[in-house]
C-alpha cells in the first residue's frame, strides 16, 4: 500500500496554543511542505481571519504541487472564505459524537446529517473538492457515524475523515474502526491526536487497515498534546512497514527544525527521529558499539533523514569514544595524559556536566600543557566576596613542599586570588599579570570556563590556560599552571649553566 500524506501543520498545527504565524511564514513553509513532497496541504481555516485568508491566497497563487486545502465547518460562510481563497479542496467538518451534537451544537444527530448533506452539495457545486471529516468520531455511535458519511458521500464528498479528536483510540481500537469505516468505499483518512501518546501508532493501525491517507503535523504540534507526527509516521512507514509514501525523508530534519523556529515550539531532545538526542550516544557502551558498527545502537541512519550523529562526553563515557574524539582532533597523548583527560571528564560528569567536542579540546590542550613536575601546588583557596565586603582572597600554596599562606584584596574575587598568590610567590618568583583573557565554552551559567593569561619574569613571558566549571579555580590554575612553566623552565636554564 502507498500512503498519501495530508499535511496540517498549517492548521491543526497552527492550532498550538500560542503559535500563530503570519501570511509571508505560511507561504514559506508550505513551499517547504510542497518541496518535502506531502500530498495535501491544509493551509489553514479561510474564516478564521483577514491575514489567514491572505496566507492562503498567497499559497493558492504560488501553483505548488500539492493539493490547497483549508478548514472548513459545516456552514455556507466557511466555504464561501474557502472558495474566495482559491483552495483546491475544503477539510469540511461536522461533529458527530452526541456529546459534540447536544452540547456543543445544541442541535440533533438529524440536524448533524444534514448540515453534511447540505454542506457538502454546496461546496462540490461550488467545484470544490470534499473531504468530509467527523469531528470526535471514535466517540460516535457507529451507526451513526457510518449513516452522516454515507450521505455525505451521496452528495459528492470524494474523500472521508474520521477524527479520534482526543485521542481516545488505542492501536487495536483503531485497526476495528477504520477497517469498519473502509467499508464505505472511497479513501478515508486517519486524524489521530496524541492525548496519550498514541496518534502515531493509531495512525499507523489505521493505514494498516486500509485508511489510505494519513492527517500529520510536522513535529507533531497541534491542539494540547498535538497530532500524529509527520516524521515518525512517515519514517516508520519506511523502515518498519516498508511502505512508501512521496515525502523526502532526507528533508525531515530541516523541516523539523525550520517548523520549529517558525512556530517557537521547540522539541524535548529524545523526540524521535528529529529531536537532538534521536542520534545521540553518550554511555561508554553504546559509543563503542556504534563506533564499531552504528546499526547496534542506531536503527536507521541519521543521514536516512538529515540528521547528525552526535557523542555526548560525559558521566558514563568510555575511552574509545575519547581516544577516537582525541585522535581525530590530530592530538597525540601517552597514557598518563590519557588518563588525566579522561578522569577530568568522569570528574565534569559527576558536577553533572557534559563535555563538547570544543571542551574536550581544551581539557585536552590544558592536560597537554601540565607540566609533569610541578614546583607549585595549590593547597588551600578561600575567596570573601559580596556587595558589602571588600573582595578578599587567602592562598595556600605548596612550594617546593614548603607550606606558604597569603592573602590579598582586589576589584573582585578573581583579582584578589591572583594578587594573593604573587603576594604568596613573591620571594620564590618575581611575575607579573600580562593579558587575562576569559571565555565560556558553552553556553549557560554552568559552562566550562577557559582562562588563557600571559605572565612574564623579567624579560620571559609564559602563557598558559585552564579550563575548570568555575571561572576562579580556572585563573587561579592558569596563573599557577604560568609560574610552573616559569620554574621549571628557570630550572632547566640554571642546570644547563649554573652560573645563570
Ligand atoms: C477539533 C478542531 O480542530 S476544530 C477546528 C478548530 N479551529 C478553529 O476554531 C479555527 C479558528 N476559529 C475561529 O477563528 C473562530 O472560532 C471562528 C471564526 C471559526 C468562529 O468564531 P465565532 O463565530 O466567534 O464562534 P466561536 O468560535 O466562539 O464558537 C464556535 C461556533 O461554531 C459552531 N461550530 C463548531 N464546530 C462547527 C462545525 N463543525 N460546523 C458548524 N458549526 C460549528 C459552534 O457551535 C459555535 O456556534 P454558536 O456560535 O452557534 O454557538
Ligand atoms: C477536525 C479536527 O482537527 C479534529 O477533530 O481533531
Amino acid at each position: 500500500m502507498d500512503v498519501r500524506i495530508f499535511d496540517t501543520t498549517l492548521r491543526d498545527g497552527e492550532q498550538t496554543p500560542g503559535v500563530s504565524l503570519t501570511p509571508d511564514q505560511k507561504l514559506r513553509m508550505a513551499i517547504k511542505l510542497d518541496e518535502l513532497g506531502v500530498d495535501v496541504i491544509e493551509a489553514g481555516s479561510a474564516i478564521t481571519s483577514k491575514g489567514e485568508r491572505q496566507g492562503i491566497k498567497n499559497i493558492v497563487s504560488e501553483g505548488l504541487n500539492a493539493e490547497i486545502c483549508s478548514f472548513a465547518r459545516a456552514v455556507k460562510v466557511d466555504i464561501d472564505a474557502a472558495l474566495d481563497c482559491g483552495v483546491d479542496s475544503v477539510h469540511l467538518v461536522v461533529p458527530t459524537s452526541d456529546l459534540h451534537i447536544k452540547y456543543k451544537l445544541r442541535k440533533t444527530r438529524e440536524d448533524v446529517k444534514q448540515f453534511a448533506i447540505d454542506s457538502t452539495e454546496y461546496a462540490v457545486d461550488h467545484g470544490l473538492l470534499v473531504e468530509l471529516s467527523a469531528e470526535d468520531s471514535t466517540r460516535t455511535d457507529f451507526g451513526f457515524l457510518k449513516e452522516v458519511f454515507q450521505a455525505g458521500i451521496d452528495a459528492g464528498a470524494k474523500r472521508i475523515c474520521a477524527c479520534d479528536t482526543v485521542g481516545m483510540l488505542t492501536p487495536e481500537k483503531a485497526y476495528k474502526f477504520y477497517g469498519d469505516l473502509t467499508e464505505l468505499g472511497v479513501p478515508l483518512s486517519a486524524h489521530c491526536h496524541n492525548d496519550f501518546g498514541l496518534a502515531v501508532a493509531n495512525t499507523l493501525a489505521g493505514l494498516r487497515a486500509g485508511a489510505s491517507q494519513a492527517h500529520v503535523t510536522v513535529n507533531g504540534i497541534g491542539e494540547r498534546a498535538g497530532n500524529a507526527s509527520l516524521e515518525e509516521l512517515v519514517v516508520a512507514l519506511y523502515s518498519l512497514y516498508n511502505v512508501k509514501t512521496n515525502v523526502k525523508v532526507g528533508m525531515l530534519y530541516e523541516m523539523s527544525k525550520s517548523v520549529a523556529r517558525m512556530t517557537g515550539i521547540y522539541l524535548q531532545p529524545n523526540k524521535a527521529i528529529v529531536g537532538e538526542n534521536a542520534f545521540a550516544h553518550e554511555s561508554g557502551i553504546h559509543a563503542d558499539g556504534v563506533i564499531k558498527k552504528a546499526e547496534t545502537y542506531e536503527p536507521i541512519t541519521p543521514e536516512l533523514v538529515g540528521h547528525k550523529r552526535r557523542f555526548v562526553l560525559g558521566k558514563h563515557v568510555g575511552s574509545h569514544i575519547i581516544r577516537e574524539r582525541i585522535k581525530e582532533m590530530g592530538l597525540r597523548v601517552d597514557d598518563v595524559r590519557f588518563d588525566q583527560i579522561f578522569s577530568r571528564i568522569k570528574a565534569l560528569g559527576d558536577m553533572g556536566k557534559c563535555v563538547t567536542d570544543v571542551d574536550l579540546q581544551a581539557i585536552a590542550d590544558d592536560v597537554m600543557g601540565i607540566l609533569p613536575e610541578k614546583p607549585v601546588e595549590l593547597e588551600e583557596l578561600t575567596i570573601v566576596s559580596g556587595n558589602k565586603v571588600t573582595p578578599t582572597a587567602s592562598v595556600k600554596l605548596k612550594i617546593e613542599d614548603v607550606g606558604k599562606l597569603e592573602a590579598g584584596v582586589g576589584v573582585g574575587p578573581v583579582d584578589a586570588a591572583i594578587v594573593a598568590i604573587k603576594k604568596t610567590m613573591k620571594d620564590v618568583v618575581d611575575i607579573e599579570l600580562e593579558e587575562y583573557h576569559v571565555d565560556a565554552i558553552t553556553g549557560g551559567t554552568d559552562a566550562l570556563i577557559d582562562v588563557v593569561v600571559k605572565l612574564r619574569n623579567g624579560d620571559r613571558i609564559v602563557s598558559a590556560r585552564s579550563t575548570q566549571p568555575d571561572i576562579i579555580m580556572a585563573s587561579v590554575e592558569a596563573v599557577l599552571s604560568g609560574i610552573n612553566k616559569i620554574l621549571s623552565d628557570k630550572k632547566i636554564r640554571e642546570a644547563k649553566n649554573p652560573e645563570f
